[in-house]
């Protein structure tokens, strides 16, 4: 699925590229940069000499702490600035992340969710086609909905609610996909589609509100882990740096995509309880709280693509990802005893 019929190609993003004697750096921008995956990310691109990278940001999820080690380096360049208004900027690459991604902060505001999904990603294909950018989107494994395929495979349509209270954040990527390809077709952007499952790590919000964060918030302030009923749904999780390293093999590579970036080991909410609890707190107590609709009963990527056509597969365990996560919020929570 490579490449679809294009009608004409962009232009080069520089004519420094192609200048003989001086090879400019690849310039990189990186929308929601300052947000959890987005920040592990600058710090991989940020490794490499030749990269200049960008980081456009409304801090609404994310924050100016993630990226301190960059503000002021001469190849890093902090922008506040919200994606659902237009951006001129020259780059090569956009790595297109800027979206609340928690649940509970991306069903806050509904409405500014959409158009950030939306006539953000609008935005930055439109700045893609006038730069000739290659333009990479971080979509999602909530476009399959509560799936009825198990594991999901990228040709699966999905089984999403059109008028429920998470189509702010799974219809607005699915949009966002269709803005992807339609650009592509229409005016020959080069393209990129990730579609993420759930990840995890260090610099995750605290008080994000997604289960990984939760429980293990919950296991150091030594407060209840709380499964959300019926706690037989099940999540696949990876760790961060697999995930940045899927990222950037899917945009230097030569396939559009969409192609899933998850690891597809696939636990219980209580499976992942018990083992936060076994590994965190032994003493903490495991409780049962009330689910908000539509939940996804069920998720698991099929990587096999991934496989083939990016050569990436993860790496670390749930068992291994955990543990890094634990010294991270000890430290930013400032409790450093542990119960074991
Ligand atoms: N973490 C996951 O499990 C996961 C899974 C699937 C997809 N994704 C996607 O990956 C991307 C990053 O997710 P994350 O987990 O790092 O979330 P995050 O909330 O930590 O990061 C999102 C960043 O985007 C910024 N942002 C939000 N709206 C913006 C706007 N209108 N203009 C500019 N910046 C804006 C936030 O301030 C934040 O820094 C998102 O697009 C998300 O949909 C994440
Ligand atoms: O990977 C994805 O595609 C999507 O996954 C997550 O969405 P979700 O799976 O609902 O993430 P969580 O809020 O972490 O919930 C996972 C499961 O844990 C449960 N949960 C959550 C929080 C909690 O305290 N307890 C608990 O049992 C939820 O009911 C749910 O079944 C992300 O937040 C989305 O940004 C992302 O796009």
């Amino acid at each position: 699925m490579a490449n679809h019929a294009t009608v004409k190609s962009p232009p080069e993003p520089s004519p420094l590229r192609k200048a003989r004697f001086f090879q400019a750096n690849m310039r990189i921008l990186v929308t929601g940069g300052a947000g959890f995956i987005g920040s592990h990310l600058v710090d991989k691109l940020m490794e490499n000499e030749k990269n200049e990278v960008i980081v456009v940001d409304n801090y609404f999820t994310g924050s100016k702490d993630n990226l301190k080690q960059w503000i002021g380096h001469p190849r890093f360049e902090l922008i506040r600035h919200d994606v659902t208004e237009t951006l001129l900027v020259e780059v090569d690459r956009i790595y297109h992340l800027a979206c609340p991604a928690s649940p509970i902060f991306y069903k806050y505001n509904p409405v500014k969710t959409i158009k950030t999904n939306v006539i953000g990603t609008l935005n930055m294909l439109g700045l893609a086609k006038r730069v000739g950018a290659r333009i990479l989107l971080t979509s999602t494994s909530e476009v399959y909905g509560d799936p009825l395929v198990h594991p999901q495979t990228e040709d699966y349509w999905g089984n999403v609610n059109p008028i429920g209270v998470r189509s702010c954040y799974d219809e607005g990527k699915r949009v966002a996909e269709t803005l992807m390809f339609d650009y592509h077709r229409q005016h020959g952007l080069e393209i990129r589609i990730a579609r993420i499952f759930n990840t995890y790590g260090p610099r995750m919000n605290i008080d994000d509100g997604r289960v990984v964060s939760n429980f293990i918030a919950q296991a150091i302030r030594d407060e209840p882990l709380t499964v959300q009923l019926p706690g037989t749904q099940t999540r696949s999780f990876c760790y961060v740096s697999d995930m940045v390293d899927g990222l950037i093999r899917l945009m230097e590579g030569d396939n559009t995509g969409p192609i899933n970036i998850g690891n597809p080991g696939e636990f219980t909410m209580l499976e992942l309880a018990e083992t936060v609890k076994e590994m965190i707190n032994p003493e903490v107590k495991i409780v049962t709280v009330e689910n908000t609709p539509d939940d996804p009963r069920q998720r698991k990527p099929d990587i096999t693509k991934a496989k083939e056509t990016l050569g990436w597969e993860p790496k670390i365990k749930l068992r291994e990802g955990i543990p890094l996560m634990e010294e991270d919020f000890r430290q930013r929570l400032g409790i450093s005893t542990n119960k074991k």
